[in-house]
């Protein structure tokens, strides 16, 4: 492969990683928007912020998806965790009324 081949063989696939983070940004948009009203109706409903119980049903079912898709699953694990986290976060700043 010649310098002039590899560089638009990596402005190729960069254009493609382009594409696909902002596809999951938008995904996150979605589901962020999504959990504000879910946050809204907890709190309006006095229901506690988080739900370990639907996380565990949750996690279980990324885990399955990820490694039927090739993804490592326990990073679909650390990632989930990761976002659940901030939403509970948020919706305890509902329930606070901040
Ligand atoms: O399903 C809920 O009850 C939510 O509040 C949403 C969500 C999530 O982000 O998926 C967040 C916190 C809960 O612990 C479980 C799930």
């Amino acid at each position: 492969m010649t310098d002039q081949d590899a560089s638009t063989e990596l402005a190729r696939l960069r254009g493609t990683i382009d594409n696909i983070d902002a596809a999951l940004v938008h995904l996150l948009a979605e589901r962020f928007k999504c959990t504000q009203q879910v946050g809204e109706l907890k709190a309006r409903s006095s229901l506690p912020p988080a739900d370990k119980a639907r996380e565990e049903r949750q996690i279980t079912r990324l885990r399955s998806l990820a490694t039927d898709a090739g993804l490592d699953p326990v990073f679909a694990e650390k990632f989930l965790n990761f976002i659940i986290a901030e939403v509970i976060h948020h919706h305890e700043r509902i329930a606070e009324g901040k």
